[in-house]
C-alpha cells in the first residue's frame, strides 16, 4: 500500500508507547498499555473493541482531552501531550476537526452560524467564510437549512451540521467518537456514505471510535482493541 511506502514523517497522527492508567479507589487501573498507532493522510479508520478495551481513552488521548499517563501524541509532527493549555487550545483548534456522539452544537446560534464558528475565530475574512459555508452545506446536503437552529433539526441533520463544522476549517484530521451512536440505521448508513464520500473526494482524514458494524464494514482500516492493547489492525 502506498500508505506505508511513506516515511514517518508523513504521518498526520501518531503515538509513542502511550499509555494510560487511572486510580480506582486504591487500586490502579490500566485502560491502555504502549499504544503505537500511525495515520496518514487519506485514512478512514475505525478503532473498535469490547466495552472496556480502551477506545474513549485513546480517542481523549489522541484529541488531547487527556493527557497520557507516558509516552506521546503526536499531531502533525508536533508533540501535543507536552504543550500548556492554552498552546494545545489553539493547536486543536486549527488541526484537529472533533464530531461527538452528542453533536455538541451551539443552540443559539443558526446551522450557518456554528459552521462559520471557528473561521470566525481563525481570523478567516467575511467572504471566504461565507464562501465555504455554502459550499460545506452543499456537500453535507443541507443547503435549505442554513437558518435554522440545531432544534430545528433532526438528529441525523444535526450530525450533519457537526460534520460541516468539523471540516470546514480545513484541520488536518477528523476524530469522531461514536457519531452514530444516537441515530438509526438508515440514518446512521446515510451519515456514514457521507464522510465517505468526503473521504473519497476531499482526502478528508476520518478516525472514529465506534460500535458500530456498519462504520467497521466501510472503514478502509480497522483497529480492534482489547483490554488496552491492540488486538489486530487491518
Ligand atoms: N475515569 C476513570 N477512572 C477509572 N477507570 C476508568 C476511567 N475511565 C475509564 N476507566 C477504565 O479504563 C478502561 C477503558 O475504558 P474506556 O472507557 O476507554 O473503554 P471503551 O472501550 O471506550 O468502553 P465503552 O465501549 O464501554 O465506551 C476500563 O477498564 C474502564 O473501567
Amino acid at each position: 500500500m502506498i500508505q506505508n511506502m511513506e516515511n514517518m514523517g508523513g504521518d498526520i497522527l501518531r503515538t509513542e508507547n502511550v499509555m494510560k492508567t487511572y486510580m480506582s479507589g486504591e487500586i490502579e487501573v490500566t485502560a491502555l498499555h504502549k499504544i503505537n498507532i500511525a495515520i496518514k493522510k487519506g485514512e478512514f479508520t475505525a478503532i473498535a473493541g469490547p466495552s472496556g478495551s480502551g477506545k474513549s481513552t485513546l480517542l481523549n488521548l489522541l484529541s488531547g482531552l487527556d493527557r497520557p499517563s507516558n509516552g506521546k501524541v503526536f499531531i502533525d509532527q508536533r508533540p501535543i501531550s507536552d504543550m500548556s493549555g492554552n498552546q494545545l487550545s489553539d493547536f486543536r483548534r486549527d488541526h484537529i476537526g472533533f464530531i461527538f456522539q452528542s453533536y455538541n452544537l451551539i443552540p443559539v446560534l443558526t446551522v450557518k452560524e456554528n459552521i462559520e464558528y471557528i473561521m470566525l475565530i481563525q481570523g478567516i475574512p467575511e467572504g471566504e467564510r461565507a464562501e465555504r459555508v455554502n459550499d460545506v452545506l452543499k456537500d453535507v446536503g443541507l443547503t435549505t437549512m442554513g437558518n435554522r437552529r440545531p432544534a430545528q433539526l433532526s438528529g441525523g441533520q444535526q450530525q450533519r451540521v457537526a460534520i460541516a463544522r468539523a471540516v470546514v476549517s480545513r484541520p488536518s484530521i477528523i476524530l469522531a467518537d461514536e457519531p452514530t451512536a444516537n441515530l438509526d440505521s438508515v440514518t446512521a448508513d446515510n451519515l456514514i456514505d457521507m464522510m465517505r464520500s468526503l473521504n473519497e473526494t476531499k482526502g478528508i482524514t476520518f478516525l472514529f471510535s465506534t460500535h458500530d458494524k456498519r462504520i467497521m464494514d466501510h472503514s478502509k482500516r480497522l483497529i480492534i482493541l482489547k483490554d488496552g492493547n491492540i488486538d489486530s489492525d487491518t
